[in-house]
């Protein structure tokens, strides 16, 4: 279990993690989630004990992490895949790993099988792609048989294939009793994985509850309206209390008002109709429209145009 009370880090001016309390539980997969710079990556290398806290403390079952007395053995993280020596293969890098840190040496080949890597355990890990990098990471992480497992934004550059494989060993180990810990930016990633979420932006908390809890409160019911007269029907609905917005191909895509008000609306009102129907709005909209205004740097989006009238 890892525990964080008021956990702050400031780097001069700025406020990277502000005040984050939370607790990630044992059996279940909990995803972290946030937009670039939400403060992940610095609230993970603060439970590895990497860096320092400004305020509060996190606790990895009740002891910090630079207390443990076989680090390896209570938590594997996997931070930054490229952190490897080229040189050396995946083989040799696993067993320097086992030796320093006081871990049998035949886990290095039951962790090679483990993620697929026995075929290639003797090669340079410079030659590695990707994927193979990112396997070799999770093959340290996982060499000292932890009880804790964290991945900072384990998927990123991978091919679906891969990406299905973390996955499945994510719930795995969860399943297995373990406690996961996986951050990313994307919503999408964490939707078919995730039981829990903790969602945060500027370094704040913004959600803290299951997935489904994380649907039913933010996905939100909009009615997609197709029309000869759209601006017209903006009108109404902005009229009537609700919004309206165009969905890029000319359709409006109405909320705050039901579908029969909005059928009734353009009854009253002469106005033609050649769709009507609900839509449920993406966890990932629901997740963007969350974090919104925590996000650092906004692109210009064609499309989903706001609609005056
Ligand atoms: N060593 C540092 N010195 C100064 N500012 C830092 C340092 N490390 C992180 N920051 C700042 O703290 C904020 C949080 O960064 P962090 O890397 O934790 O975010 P993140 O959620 O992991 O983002 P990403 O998804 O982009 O990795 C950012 O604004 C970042 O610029």
């Amino acid at each position: 279990m890892i525990e964080a009370v008021g956990l702050t880090k400031r780097y001069g001016e700025r406020t990277a993690v502000d005040q984050l309390s939370f607790t990630v539980r044992p059996g279940q997969v909990t995803g972290f989630l946030g937009p670039n710079g939400a403060g992940k990556s610095t609230t993970m290398r603060m439970i590895l004990g990497l860096d320092t806290p400004t305020g509060g403390r996190v606790t990895i079952d009740g002891k910090p992490f630079r207390q443990l007395d076989n680090p390896m053995r209570e938590v594997g993280a996997l931070l930054d895949a490229k952190a490897i020596h080229g040189g050396r293969s995946a083989h040799h890098h696993l067993l320097c790993l086992a030796q320093t840190n006081n871990l049998p040496k035949r886990r290095v080949d039951e962790v090679l099988d483990l993620v697929g890597l026995a075929e290639v355990a003797r090669k340079r890990a410079k030659g590695f792609s990707l994927g193979m990098g990112q396997r070799l990471g999770i093959a340290a992480a996982l060499l000292g048989d932890p009880k804790i497992l964290m991945f900072d934004e384990p998927v990123n550059g991978l091919d679906p294939e891969g990406i299905l494989w973390i996955r499945n060993l994510m719930k795995s180990l969860a399943a297995e009793g373990r406690t996961v810990f996986v951050s990313s930016h994307l919503m999408s990633e964490m939707e078919n994985t995730a039981d829990h979420l903790l969602v945060i932006g500027r370094g704040r908390m913004i959600a803290d509850c299951t997935v489904q809890e994380f649907i039913d409160q933010n996905s939100e019911l909009a009615v997609r309206v197709r029309t000869p007269d759209p601006t017209r029907m903006a009108e109404l609905v902005t009229g009537a209390g609700g919004r309206a917005v165009t969905d890029g191909e000319g359709a409006l895509l109405v909320s705050e008002l039901t579908m029969d008000r909005i059928g009734d609306l353009a009854f009253d009102n002469g106005v033609r109709l050649h769709e009507l129907s609900l839509l449920q709005a993406s966890l990932e909209q629901a997740f963007m429209e969350l974090t919104r205004d925590t996000v650092e740097y906004h692109a210009a989006v064609p499309g989903g145009r706001e609609v005056s009238s």
